[in-house]
Parts: structure tokens; C-alpha cells; sequence
């Protein structure tokens, strides 16, 4: 109980973290979230506070899951970089902590765990909600959840096609290089995503990137940027126009810009379409707006300390 936390850094968190240990699980604890009757997930809306003299904000994510007894907390410091590349936008710590005394057991550096199970739950929405036949995809932003969104959908799925448009032409021309495969790059966001059957916003944009009017009929999008209430990545036209998806419906009530300011009407948490009682409207132009999940971080979390005990 009075033992020191074990400290692991990202390299280490990184290594034993693979989607296909990830994906069975997050859609597990996903269907328990949703389910109403369910006490065995408790999780808060994230509460966030302004660190106002550097556009920052501080996400505080407690998570507690009984019928494994995990109990988990990500501290999430996201910022504004408009100006300053230079500066990490995102930077996350996990806490997992012993549930029977409340000490903290291991402290480990979240990057990993931001990047991948983020990723892994927009192609969870995809696999639920993109078009059956689905040929191109589209990344709108080039950063960090571009790569593991790019990493687990050309994994997942195999598309005929992949573009990338970035704010700087050389951010995505860069993105091209660092990745395995072939990726148009796009100096136009209408271009790229024309045509396209799911496209994926990864950006720190406080202003709509993609319109409605742009989005082939059918296309699926998932939108992962825009987590505060006044910040946008989607247009109303597209926000109107599309089904919307969320992974909890009182977290985009709260902190989703997209969602509040468009008044568009949710239609089902990704939860409910895993768990068969909302369906999954594939013909249809779809939205998964996501904000990200404690329980998404303590699912990961879990996984990496399991792993990394069992190979000591
Ligand atoms: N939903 C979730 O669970 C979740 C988890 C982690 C991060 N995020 C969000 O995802 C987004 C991307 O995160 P990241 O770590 O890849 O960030 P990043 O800083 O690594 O990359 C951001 C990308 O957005 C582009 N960009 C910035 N401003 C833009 C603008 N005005 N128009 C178009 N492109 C612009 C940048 O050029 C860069 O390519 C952020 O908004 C972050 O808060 C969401
Ligand atoms: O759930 C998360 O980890 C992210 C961090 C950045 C802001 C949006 N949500």
C-alpha cells in the first residue's frame, strides 16, 4: 500500500499498446457506457479549466470501471497553437490507482494512449458507420492523431485511395514521407475531400474546415478536433444534413461547439450502436463527433500495466 508508483514513459507505454488488444476492449467498455441499466462504468463529463495566459486548458478524466476494479484518471493539458508549431498541442498523464486504499500505483505518460485510442475508436465508428463499399479516404489535419488515425484505418480497411490536406501545404507534404503508404496530398481541403467516403478531421481548428456542402451523399466523417464548446471543425450544413453520432451524449452536450452551436440533435452514442439498440444508419451521410473518454484512457491503461508486469 505505502509502495512508490511505478513511473512508465511513453516509450514504454507505447510498445505493448497494439490495436488489436485495444479495439475488442474499447468497444466492450463502450457498450457498457451506454447502457442504461449499467453501474459497472462510472464516468463524469471531464472537467476542464482554462489556463488563461497560455490559450490552454486542463481536462481532468476520472474513470472507474467495477467488474475489473479499475480505477483511472488521465490529466489532459490541450492548447491553442496557432502561432508557436513548436509547442506540443496535447499532453496527457494517466494515473491508475490501487481502488481498495486509493493510492496511486502507476503514473504513466498518456501520449501513446491519446493517440491510439483515439484512433481506435474513430474506426470502431467507421467499421460501424462508413459506407460498405468505401475507396477513399480522407485526412483533414496532419498532426500527431493523423498519423494514428492513418496507422489503424489502413490496418483496419483497405482503400483504394488516401489524401491528406493540412493547414501548411508543408505539414501534409511532411505527413506523406513519414508514413508507409502512398497519400495524395491536397493543397485545397474542397479538393481532397471531394469524393471521398470517410473522412477523418484531425486538426486544432477553432473554425469549420469541412462543409456540408462539399461531403459526398453516404460518406461517413469523424470528427475528433473542436472540444470546447465554442470551437468548430464542421459547418452547420453538415451538422444538419448528417446523422450524429457521439461517444457519450452528455460530454457533447457540454463541450462539443460542433454540436451546441449548429443545434443539431444527436442521434445515438457510438455505445447504443454496439450494443444494438440505436441502429447504425450506413446509407446515410454519418457524423461521429468524439471528445474522448476516461474510460477510453483506463481500458488503455489497464492493458499497457498488465503487459508491462507481465514481461518483469
Ligand atoms: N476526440 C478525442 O478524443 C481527442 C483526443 C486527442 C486529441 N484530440 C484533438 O484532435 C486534434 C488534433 O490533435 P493532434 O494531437 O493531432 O494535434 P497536432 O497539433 O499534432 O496537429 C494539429 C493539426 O491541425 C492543423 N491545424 C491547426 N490549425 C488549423 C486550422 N485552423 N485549419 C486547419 N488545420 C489546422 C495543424 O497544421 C496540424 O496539422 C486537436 O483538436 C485535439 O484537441 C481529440
Ligand atoms: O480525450 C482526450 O484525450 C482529448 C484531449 C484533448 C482535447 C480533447 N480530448
Amino acid at each position: 500500500m505505502t509502495e512508490q508508483p511505478v513511473f512508465l514513459s511513453n516509450d514504454v507505454v507505447a510498445r505493448p499498446l497494439s490495436y488489436d488488444d485495444l479495439i475488442p476492449r474499447l468497444e466492450e467498455v463502450l457498450g457498457k457506457f451506454s447502457r442504461s441499466d449499467s453501474s459497472d462504468v462510472v464516468q463524469p463529463v471531464r472537467s476542464v479549466i482554462p489556463i488563461k495566459n497560455h490559450s490552454g486548458f486542463l481536462g481532468m478524466m476520472p474513470a472507474y470501471i467495477a467488474h475489473e476494479d479499475t480505477l483511472c484518471m488521465k490529466m489532459v493539458a490541450f492548447y491553442r497553437r496557432e502561432e508557436n508549431l513548436n509547442l506540443p498541442s496535447t499532453q496527457a498523464t494517466v494515473l491508475l490507482f490501487n481502488p481498495e486504499y486509493g493510492n496511486v500505483t502507476v503514473v504513466m505518460d498518456g501520449t501513446d494512449i491519446t493517440h491510439k485510442r483515439t484512433a481506435a475508436v474513430s474506426a470502431i465508428s467507421a467499421k460501424l458507420l462508413m459506407p460498405a463499399q468505401s475507396d477513399v479516404l480522407c485526412i483533414l489535419g496532419c498532426g500527431h492523431q493523423a498519423f494514428s488515425h492513418y496507422e489503424i484505418f489502413t490496418q483496419l480497411f483497405s482503400f483504394k485511395e488516401v489524401r491528406v490536406w493540412s493547414r501548411r501545404l508543408e505539414t501534409a507534404e511532411r505527413f506523406a514521407a513519414g508514413v508507409p503508404g502512398p497519400v495524395k496530398v491536397f493543397s485545397s481541403a474542397k479538393e481532397a475531400v471531394h469524393g471521398a467516403d470517410i473522412i477523418v478531421t484531425v486538426t486544432t481548428s477553432s473554425e469549420p474546415v469541412l462543409f456540408g456542402e462539399w461531403v459526398k451523399p453516404g460518406a461517413h466523417v469523424a470528427a475528433v478536433g473542436a472540444c470546447r464548446p465554442d470551437w468548430r471543425e464542421l459547418d452547420d450544413v453538415l451538422m444538419r444534413d448528417a446523422v450524429i453520432y457521439v461517444d457519450s451524449r452528455d460530454g457533447a452536450a457540454v463541450e462539443s461547439g460542433d454540436i451546441i452551436l449548429s443545434g443539431a440533435d444527436v442521434f445515438a452514442e457510438l455505445g447504443e450502436v454496439l450494443n444494438g439498440t440505436r441502429p447504425a444508419l450506413r446509407n446515410k451521410t454519418t457524423v461521429f463527433k468524439s471528445l474522448g473518454m476516461g474510460i477510453q484512457d483506463a481500458v488503455a491503461a489497464k492493458l499497457v500495466f498488465d503487459k508491462w508486469k507481465s514481461s518483469q
